[in-house]
């Protein structure tokens, strides 16, 4: 078909001003369609209106072209501004100390020898340590040689060897002791049954026990938690006049303070409900008595001498004012919180103390003026009818240690109605019966102790002999912090104690007083390095830098209840920096036989478990008798140590070994430091060194919920503690 003229004049125009055809084409089309094939329209002004619609689609386009290569400037801007976010992150992780993502951990040794035939080391190689700091002068030769480090070949502390970093670290070691340790499969790593020493363990409902073990750890997200308030509580004591009928609680007027608002928050060892919070003025005597009656009926009255000349009020202002107080005062997160609903709930928990009341005697005070409810049987029962366990749980809700700490340590709960556990608070450990535990001064010789010191060790220009006894350096800087080194060399054990010596009992003493007919193969345990603290028979002073730990608890603890599901933990009221000392782990000092003894006459399975072995020295020692393999238990009596719970990996406490009495290691202190700067209301936390994994294993495998990216318990199937604890 012959082209229209009038399009190809249209062309030819277009053309002769520089526009090509097909430049011409699309927009003629679109401008007929336009104009309606008005062809007047396109050719006035010598096609004017054609001209300027293809300069205006030039426009166009050139316009589109340019928002495309500005979203593009603009996707690209984006992308370069979150790489740099993705940066700054990993900097304040590296500044915070967030370890980078670890090595996931191995599967679990297996032993291959037995039979008492002689076994083989773990093979270690020296390269494979992270940090690398040899212990001990085998060590250290090993690290040249890049030979496998035998457990039998080290020598003892007087042995010590500089680390590559220059400090020294003692070994726990006896001279002459040849550990064993038995052939491992190096395919299988890490496992908390060969993940030794210093967990704590969980009880299982299973007498049938195998090995103590313990796991590893993020940052707790920090919560808003209000700050304890700042007047002391005090307790309510039972009182010693009870009468029988009724009860009476009479605050001492030497433990009281100005305000009406104190409380005291008792729990049984069953757990209670967090009803009993009994409010009582200071100055004043009160009178609390509670009555029931068999057709269920409940009185509960208070007495209170404050105020003579005191007019009688409105129910409902009071009820108004103590409410308002109570959510003020006493932290309670419900808004609807309510004074009635709260001795409604009395008197639940009195119903449910005895909902059977009879006529038997009225209960028998004990000595220290509580009554035994066993005893107890009138039909008038009494709020603060204590048991003996009870006792341990009457907890003064702003200082849980009672002032035995030179700090006050404040209890809150801001999530439930759960009481405090029943524990005695005490500062410091104690033994139980069996453990041979000698502080004596004889003990001491002066290779044991810096008697030619005076004023701060610290300050002086040489290291004193406490010092050389931990390696050479002291651990700890003029600030009171654990040296880096150390601190590092603690954390990477703990995190990979594969990499690290494992010592193996010939005869374990863990397993020996499982008592079961054979004596079960050593799990092995870590060869830890240790502090040495100056102490009596040293020469320098009170205030030397090389005394941490023995002073005790320095900073602003609390003790609450975690959001989380892990029920109680311990958090830092103020910013704390690297190598800070926290606490150590308080407890009963036990032989491991009590402890199996103890925990198979325990009936009652406690939901939470607080072990930790003092095993750094027994793969050291040909045979350990069994008064010397101790454990400490915090389960009733403890302190605020007690509540820290676990963390995968990255948690920042790291437990270090303390001599500070004892030159031999049956016994020693188990301190916390932080393992990075922790910043005020953040939970601390430490890793158990649990395996979760371990099938066998008798310890008591919470569900962890620990929230750490490198939990160890997230990828594994709950199957294993279905079966077992159901
Ligand atoms: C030493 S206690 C710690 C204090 C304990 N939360 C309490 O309320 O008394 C150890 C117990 O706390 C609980 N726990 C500790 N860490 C936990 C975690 N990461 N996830 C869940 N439960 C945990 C377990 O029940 C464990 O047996």
């Amino acid at each position: 078909m012959a082209p229209n003229p009038r399009v190809a004049k249209a062309f030819r125009a277009m053309k002769d001003i520089g526009i090509p055809e097909e430049k011409t084409k699309p927009v003629l089309k679109n401008l007929l369609k336009i104009y309606e094939k008005n062809w007047e329209l396109i050719e006035a002004e010598n096609y004017r209106a054609l001209a300027d619609a293809i300069f205006d689609s030039e426009e166009a386009e050139a316009s589109e072209t340019k928002k495309k290569d500005d979203n593009a400037e603009a996707e690209a801007a984006e992308q370069k501004k979150k790489l740099e976010e993705a940066e700054r992150m990993k900097v304040i992780e590296e500044e915070t100390q967030i370890p980078e993502e670890p090595e996931r951990p191995l599967k679990r040794l297996r032993l291959r020898h037995q039979d008492g035939t002689p076994l083989k080391k773990p093979k270690l190689e020296i390269d494979d340590l992270p940090y690398a700091i040899p212990r001990s002068q085998a060590r250290a030769e090993a690290a040249k040689e890049k030979q496998p480090v035998l457990a039998d070949t080290q020598p003892d502390v007087a042995n010590e060897s500089l680390s590559e970093s220059g400090l020294r670290l003692r070994h726990l070691r006896n001279k002459g002791k040849e550990p064993i340790s038995p052939q491992t499969d190096d395919r299988e790593l890490r496992s908390s049954s060969h993940r030794p020493s210093h967990g704590v363990r969980f009880k299982e409902p299973k007498p049938k026990e195998t090995a103590l073990s313990l796991i590893k750890p993020k940052d707790e997200p920090v919560t808003d938690d209000t700050l304890p308030p700042s007047a002391p509580l005090s307790v309510v004591r039972p009182d010693s006049s009870i009468n029988g009928v009724s009860s009476t609680e009479n605050n001492s007027p030497t433990e009281a303070n100005e305000n009406l608002n104190n409380s005291v928050v008792p729990a049984s060892s069953n757990e209670r409900s967090g009803h009993e919070l009994a409010t009582i003025p200071d100055e004043s005597i009160v009178n609390l008595d509670v009555a029931s009656s068999s057709s269920g009926e409940i009185k509960i009255s208070v007495t209170c001498i404050k105020n003579p000349n005191l007019s009688v009020t409105n129910v409902d202002t009071l009820l108004k004012k103590m409410e308002d107080k109570c959510l003020r005062s006493y932290k309670i997160l419900d808004s609807n919180f309510s004074l009635k609903k709260l001795m409604n709930d009395i008197c639940d928990s009195l119903l449910d103390t005895d909902p059977e009341p009879d006529n038997t005697p009225p209960a028998e005070p004990l000595e220290n003026g509580a009554v035994d409810v066993s005893t107890n049987g009138s039909v008038d029962h009494q709020i603060n009818q204590l048991t003996a366990d009870d006792l341990k749980s009457v907890h003064d809700i702003n200082d849980i240690a009672k002032g035995q700490e030179s700090v006050i340590i404040s209890l809150v709960n801001e999530v439930n109605t759960k009481c405090p556990p029943a524990f005695h608070y005490i500062p410091g450990n104690a033994v139980f019966q069996n453990a041979s535990v000698n502080f004596s001064l004889a003990r001491i010789g002066d290779d044991n102790c810096c008697s030619a010191c005076f004023g701060d060790c610290l300050t002086s220009a040489s290291s004193c002999v406490c010092a050389l006894q931990a390696g050479g350096e002291f651990a700890y800087t003029k600030e009171g912090l654990v040296k880096e080194e150390l601190l590092d060399e603690c954390v990477n054990m703990n995190r990979d104690p594969q990499k690290h010596c494992l010592l193996y009992c010939k005869e374990c003493p863990l397993e020996r007083s499982k008592n079961e007919e054979t004596v079960g193969t050593c799990k092995g345990h870590l060869d830890r390095s240790f502090i040495k603290e100056c102490w009596l028979k040293c020469g320098c002073n009170k205030q030397c830098g090389n005394r941490v730990v023995q002073r005790g608890i320095q900073r602003k603890l609390q003790v609450f209840m975690t959001p989380g599901g892990k029920g109680w933990g311990l958090r830092t009221l103020e910013d704390l920096p690297k190598g800070a000392f926290v606490c150590e782990y308080v407890g009963e000092i036990l032989t491991n036989a009590e402890y199996y003894d103890r925990v198979s006459k325990n009936s009652n399975k406690d939901e939470h478990a607080y072990l930790v072995l003092l095993d750094a020295d027994w793969g050291e020692e040909s045979e350990i008798k069994d008064e010397e393999a101790l454990c400490l238990d915090a389960t009733y009596c403890g302190n605020v140590a007690r509540f820290i719970n676990h963390r995968c990996f990255d948690s920042n406490l790291v437990e270090i070994p303390v001599e500070i009495e004892n030159p031999d290691h049956h016994y020693y202190h188990i301190a916390f430091f932080t393992t990075r700067k922790v910043k005020a209301l953040e939970e601390l936390t430490w890793d158990y060194g649990i395996d979760f994994d371990d099938e066998e294993h008798h310890v008591k495998a919470f569900r962890c919920q620990c929230g750490s990216r490198f939990c160890r318990n997230n990828k594994r199937p709950t199957r294993s503690r279905k079966t077992r604890y159901t």
